[in-house]
């Protein structure tokens, strides 16, 4: 009998692959070369992917054997949950798997504003020494909004109040019971953008968040707001936000995630006013192992048709079958 077969289509820590090849048939490919996902997809039992790699309805087409998309990471957004459920296809991630290192970048991204680390230190690395240029201000005292009080809004509020900042945040479905509870104040996404001196966002990509700090949102900011996006390209509208930052109607942004990826033409990257990383919220040792290990847990459980805990689809039968939503 043949055995079960995975394809990974984005890179995964090698060791915790390795020990797969004795029970599955491992198969590697790009997810983002869509022709060798779709050639290489028609074989697999079990999907396995992070970013990279989209699953809509035409990988799905050519997948008559998947059983599972695993995508190690928390991201849904570029899994067509609703389309793998009707195929009676089981979709899971990771959900706490990369939080503290997301938060953890959030605070860097933030400081590195307030202090010109990254135009600082290239300074230094072309042999200047131009200690008045990089004069930067306190985060102490400053108001911080965060949008989006899940798992990592939560934690950066948790990791940025020893700083003394002022923590506010807008989350429709957080009360302000709950987030007062946590030292952060609950407001509404305009007085928040037209209060905060750092703009956060934490949410997850859907069409109801999409181009949700756009051009409106971006004329209520203070001249002094410095925004920054760990969350989803998406999110912002990268039009609105290059001419905010272009014209200084605000006074910088640090952004890990684009609309693109990699932002290939965009003006973003080249203002003096813009830290940015490609991408790399999750990408840490720890954050990648986690992940890993969650959906290569959920995967083996998946092909060995046991219960598979976390299904972001639970509609589907642990054991395939196809349901109708
Ligand atoms: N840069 C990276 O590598 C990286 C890594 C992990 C996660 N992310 C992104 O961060 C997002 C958030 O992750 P999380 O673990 O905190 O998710 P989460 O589900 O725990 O929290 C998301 C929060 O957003 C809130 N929300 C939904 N719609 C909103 C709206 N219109 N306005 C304000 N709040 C809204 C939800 O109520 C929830 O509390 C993920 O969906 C993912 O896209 C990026
Ligand atoms: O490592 C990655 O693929 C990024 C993951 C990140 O964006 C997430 O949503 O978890």
């Amino acid at each position: 009998m043949s055995r079960p077969s995975i394809l990974i289509s984005d890179p995964l820590p090698p060791h915790l692959t390795a020990e797969l090849h004795t029970a599955f048939d491992v198969r590697e490919c790009r997810g983002s070369d869509r022709a060798a996902l779709l050639a290489a997809v028609r074989d697999a039992d079990a999907l396995v992917i992070r970013s990279a790699t989209k699953v809509d309805r035409e990988v799905l087409d050519h997948a008559s054997r998947l059983r599972i998309v695993a995508r190690a990471g928390v991201g849904l957004d570029n899994v067509d949950v609703e389309a793998a459920t009707r195929a009676g296809v089981m979709v899971v991630n990771a959900p706490v798997s990369n939080v503290t290192s997301v938060a953890e970048l959030t605070v860097g991204l933030i400081l590195s504003m307030f202090r010109n680390i990254p135009a600082a230190s290239a300074s230094v690395r072309a042999g200047e020494w131009r200690r008045a240029d990089f004069q930067g201000s306190e985060l102490s005292g400053k108001s911080v909004g965060i949008v989006g009080f899940g798992r990592i809004g939560q934690l950066v509020a948790e990791r940025l109040a020893p700083f003394g900042v002022e923590l506010l945040t807008h989350d429709p479905y957080a009360s302000p019971d709950f987030t007062h509870a946590r030292g952060v104040s609950w407001l509404p996404l305009d007085d928040l953008v037209a209060t905060a001196d750092v703009l956060t966002l934490h949410v997850p990509l859907t069409p109801a968040t999409r181009n949700l700090i756009g051009e409106r949102e971006l004329a209520l900011a203070k001249p002094t707001l410095r925004l920054v996006n760990t969350s989803r390209g998406g999110i912002v509208d990268e039009v609105a936000l290059a001419r905010a930052l272009a014209e200084d109607r605000i006074a910088g942004a640090a952004l890990d995630v684009f609309a693109t990826e990699p932002p290939t033409g965009s003006p973003l990257p080249h203002l003096d006013s813009v830290v940015c990383t490609p991408h790399i919220g999750a990408g840490t040792a720890e954050a990648q192992d986690r992940a890993a290990t969650t959906v290569l847990d959920a995967v083996r459980a998946a092909l060995a048709g046991l219960p598979v805990d976390g299904l972001a689809n639970p509609e589907v039968l642990a054991a395939g079958t196809a349901v109708t939503v």
